[in-house]
């Protein structure tokens, strides 16, 4: 049994779509066949389910790497091979605005759990296998999409100390998330696969004191990344 997530090895798919909200997994679950929550410890809910007769599971991984990464080293000991990280995302560019998606090749590093785990320079990238299926079904899906780096963070809320969102805009990064870079790192370390699909629900930069994601735009941007998602899995 593993301690935080809580499910046995071997109970789950090999195929996993990962999302920070405990309620986020539970509606992609609502699409699955024969779909069976099979723990709920934490914030990581853990559902199992099919999809076009493929085994999928479904797992939240809450707010922040350090947590999420606990998630994802326990599933890769679970079993999981193939990881796509549905989530949401704050916008850089009036190119993608709020409710257009962003399809995350590679991840910044600035987040301080993969410094405890790499050294300085390491990349955190996606699969590229598994980016090309992405975009192929992102692609039928007919979205707005960008492809290209998001940085992770593990500020959400600013302080005196300001979040760098603006250089990482002027370097070329299209917007800002807080889990992808653990994700990648970890699966290159662990020797599975991962990518990360990203609905934006506004610009990162803004005052997040004005945040609000519950806008019909992003729920319709989740649920078309969603629809990418399982595409995805029911093509690899
Ligand atoms: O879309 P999800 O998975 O919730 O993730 C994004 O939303 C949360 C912040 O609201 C952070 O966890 C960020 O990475
Ligand atoms: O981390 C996040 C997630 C969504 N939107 C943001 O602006 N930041």
């Amino acid at each position: 049994m593993l301690p935080n997530i809580q499910v046995e090895e071997g109970s789950i798919s090999e195929k996993v779509i990962v999302c920070g909200s405990p309620n986020r997994a539970k509606v992609i679950g609502e699409r699955l066949d024969h779909a069976e929550e099979i723990a709920y410890s934490r914030e990581y809910r853990i559902i199992n389910g099919y999809y076009k007769g493929e085994k999928i599971t479904v797992a939240s991984h809450g707010v922040g790497a350090p947590g999420a990464a606990v998630c994802f080293e326990e599933l890769i000991k679970a079993g999981a091979k193939k990881i796509i990280r549905v989530g949401t995302a704050g916008s850089y560019t009036e190119a993608l605005p709020p409710g257009s998606l962003i399809i995350a090749d590679s991840a910044v590093r600035a987040d301080g759990l993969t410094r405890q785990l790499v050294p300085e320079g390491v990349p955190a990238v996606a699969d590229f296998k598994m980016l090309l299926k992405l975009e192929e079904s992102a692609k039928k899906a007919n979205v707005t999409y960008g492809l290209g780096t998001i940085a992770t963070v593990d500020a959400f809320y600013a302080g005196p100390v300001k979040i760098p969102h603006m250089l990482y805009k002027e370097s070329g990064v299209l917007g800002a998330e807080m889990e992808l870079a653990a994700l990648y790192v970890i699966a290159r370390l662990r020797g599975v696969s991962a990518v990360g699909i990203f609905a934006l629900d506004g610009y990162a930069f803004a005052d997040m004191n004005d945040y609000n994601p519950h806008k019909d735009v992003v729920n319709a941007a989740i649920q078309a990344e969603i629809d990418i998602a399982l595409d995805t899995f029911a093509n690899l």
